[in-house]
């Protein structure tokens, strides 16, 4: 096991006991707090994808910067690009850049293209279109982790959720692939950042989450817990302002958006299915 913090502080323990010794348990303690005071030993890639960086200047070039691998997706590139232009130049001309460039490109324009390469960017054309081009990301940063013996234990994608509806479902997608078609290490976590808020997939299991004080104190702190493709046939949670006993998730019955936190340092989940459980996470947007 490495020890990486935010992967590491996301065991998978079965140490449930003897009369539930195949529930798998999570412990969760991803906040953008450890994120924003990132530690040396915290290893991860950032992904940008094809929307507007909205985070607050100093979390994303801190974030960037503290990154193991960091890869830009097809029109992201632009995007890292308009991104720069929003730091004082001399902060910007040092900054690290992109260890990796994928997509079909066509979304980037062929000067952006050529400019990272004469920077020494290594460019992977994945031009299948039968996978959004954020998929084939994800297996492109598995070849390169591969070839070059790097690990990450996380990787968070950061890309605005809003526009294209169909993106946004595609970018769910992804992250079901990830996990169904093993596109990263077993023990690689996905988030998707949009904003300020943090979203993944939670499995069929036991899962802790940790609320950070700021998240707990924030008086319009969301969270939401949404069934994906199947019917969630059992959840119980605590720690939430609505919580569930036993009951079912499914769209046109029960979904549970615009919950909130009760002020518990922890959130706990117990679901039959996987669910994509969303946070809103502090200060990242500067709102
Ligand atoms: N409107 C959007 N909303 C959310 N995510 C988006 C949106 N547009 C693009 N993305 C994300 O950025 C990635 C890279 O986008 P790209 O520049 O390739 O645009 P695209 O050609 O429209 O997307 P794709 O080729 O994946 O269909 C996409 O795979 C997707 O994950
Ligand atoms: C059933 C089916 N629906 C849509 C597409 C189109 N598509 C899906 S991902 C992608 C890549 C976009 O960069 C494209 C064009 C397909 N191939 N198969």
């Amino acid at each position: 096991m490495s020890n990486g913090i935010l992967s590491r502080n996301i065991r998978k323990m079965n140490h449930c006991g003897t009369s539930c010794s195949t529930i798998k348990c999570w412990k969760w303690d991803i906040t953008p707090v450890i994120l924003m005071h990132n530690k040396p030993s915290l290893r991860y890639a950032v992904l940008i994808l094809n929307r507007p960086i909205s985070q607050e200047e100093a979390f994303m070039k801190n974030f960037w910067e503290k990154a193991t691998l960091r890869i830009t997706v097809d029109g992201g590139a632009l995007r890292w690009d308009q991104f720069l232009t929003r730091l004082p130049e001399e902060i910007s001309n040092k900054m690290k850049i992109p260890d990796l460039i994928t997509g079909d490109f066509d979304s980037i324009a062929e000067e952006t293209l050529q400019k990272y390469k004469k920077k020494g960017c290594k460019v992977v054309h994945t031009p299948d279109q039968d996978y959004t081009d954020f998929t084939k990301a994800l297996k492109e940063l598995n070849n390169h982790c591969q070839e070059h013996t790097i690990e990450v234990d996380n990787v968070i994608a950061i890309g605005q959720a809003s526009g294209r509806l169909d993106q946004i479902l595609g970018n769910i997608q992804t992250l079901y692939l990830a996990e169904k078609q093993h596109l990263l290490h077993p023990e690689t976590k996905l988030y998707l950042m949009s904003g300020d808020s943090l979203s993944w997939l939670l499995e069929p299991g036991n899962h802790i989450i940790s609320i950070p004080e700021e998240t707990r104190k924030h008086n319009r702190a969301w969270c939401s817990l949404v069934p994906i493709g199947e019917t969630c046939h059992s959840v119980t949670t605590s720690g939430l302002m609505w919580n569930l006993d036993n009951q079912s998730l499914k769209f046109g019955e029960l979904v549970s958006t615009s919950n909130a936190f009760d002020g518990s340092d922890t959130v706990k989940i117990k679901c039959s299915h996987t669910i994509l459980w969303s946070m809103k996470v502090p200060s990242l947007t500067g709102e």
